[in-house]
């Protein structure tokens, strides 16, 4: 999937932007505070239906109006153009539109882009909470498995249901219905997540990592939220009287999380934070990479800073990576010192941003 036209409008600092994304390489080149990042995050709007940067919607409509749109227009490996878009009021209305269709349900549209974004906060996955590591491995699976989507839900159905049963103190009639449903959708999403990790990524994660770090070697393993030796409907009743004195579910893929060490230790206490982005960029680049191979469809990856605390070299062979990986790049830097070494690709458009618009550079 290639973006190959986009608009923007009323969106952080822009009125009304648009542009013709070059279909390997775009840098935007722009003094700090000229709206570099904000296009990224009008195109991350496109791919998760919300910033990166902030929670709140209203905040990146552009002061003085009640409204953003985001629009592009993509060829996919058939050639085949769609449209795509989203609008965001004021008043909280989300709208997408996917060809012309307009819908409420902002899954429409996620599920149609597969957008990817590297900051200089990106290191959260490793020392955030597990919630974003389950996400990584969640959003694939989005992506490659067409029922992912509904079976999670039902999961997270399951799991509200008996945490508010558990938090009332009512284990009524309903308890065994929301028991089974989070037994066989909780062994289903542990064994689509162990699979995918297992089999699929942690090649692809250790490969990148012998470019990106190669003088250490990681152990990656994947804990699936619950005692060992216990299946899941065992560990819910060994903690069931402890549950509902807490009031939530203690065990299951919701307290699962994904594990990285280097020499016995947890990757987050021995990398400097340099090393730890490029972490997180192998660990990105495997999921583009299998994105690509299960579904023929190639990300859009957004990168914001890629300067920041990445030298020359790495940051040379991570954007030589993802070009390989055929994905769509969209790349900010205050200096195109920082990326002298773009010079060697052809296939590039640079942009400058000044004054809420963007320049093409001839
Ligand atoms: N809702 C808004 N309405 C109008 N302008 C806004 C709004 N939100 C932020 N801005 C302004 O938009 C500009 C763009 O910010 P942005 O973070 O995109 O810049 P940047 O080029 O990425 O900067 P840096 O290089 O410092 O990271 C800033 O000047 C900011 O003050």
């Amino acid at each position: 999937m290639k973006l190959d036209k986009v608009q923007i409008s009323n969106f952080r600092n822009f009125k009304d932007l648009s542009f013709s994304p070059n279909s390997k390489l775009n840098v935007f080149i722009g003094e700090n505070g000229t709206g570099k990042s904000s296009i990224l995050e009008a195109l991350h709007y496109l791919g998760f239906a919300r910033s990166f940067r902030t929670s709140k919607h209203k905040n990146v409509i552009k002061a003085g109006e009640s409204e953003f749109t985001v629009f592009c227009s993509s060829i996919d490996v058939l050639q085949k153009q769609q449209r795509f878009g989203i609008f965001r009021s004021s008043e909280d209305v989300c709208i997408v539109n996917i060809d012309g269709v307009k819908s409420r349900r902002a899954t429409d549209l996620v599920s149609c882009l597969p957008v990817q974004i590297f900051t200089p906060q990106s290191s959260d996955l490793l020392i955030g909470a597990p919630k974003l590591r389950r996400s990584y491995l969640d959003w694939l699976l989005f992506h490659v498995e067409h029922s992912f989507s509904v079976d999670a839900q039902n999961f997270k159905r399951s799991l509200k249901q008996l945490n508010a049963l558990y938090r009332n103190q009512t284990v009524n009639s309903n308890y065994d219905y929301w028991i089974d449903l989070f037994v066989a959708k909780g062994e289903w999403l542990t064994q689509v997540r162990t699979e995918l990790l297992n089999e699929r990524l942690i090649d692809a994660i250790k490969s990148n990592l012998a470019d990106f770090l190669p003088e250490f070697s990681f152990e990656i393993s994947y804990y699936r939220g619950w005692e060992k030796g216990l299946s899941l409907k065992e560990a819910l009743e060994k903690n069931k009287e402890k549950d509902k004195k807490n009031g939530y579910v203690s065990s299951g893929p919701h307290k699962a999380d994904l594990k990285i060490k280097s020499q016995g230790l947890a990757a987050q206490e021995l990398l400097s934070r340099g090393q730890l982005r490029m972490l997180v960029a192998a660990l990105q680049l495997a999921q583009t990479q299998y994105l690509q191979q299960a579904t023929a469809k190639t990300s859009i990856f957004l990168l914001d800073d890629i300067g920041a605390e990445l030298d020359r070299e790495k940051r040379k062979v991570f954007i030589n990576k993802l070009s390989q990986s055929g994905s769509q790049l969209f790349v900010t830097a205050i200096d195109v010192k920082q990326l002298d070494f773009l010079n060697n690709y052809n296939e590039k458009t640079v942009f400058h941003v000044e004054h809420g618009q963007v320049k093409e550079e001839i």
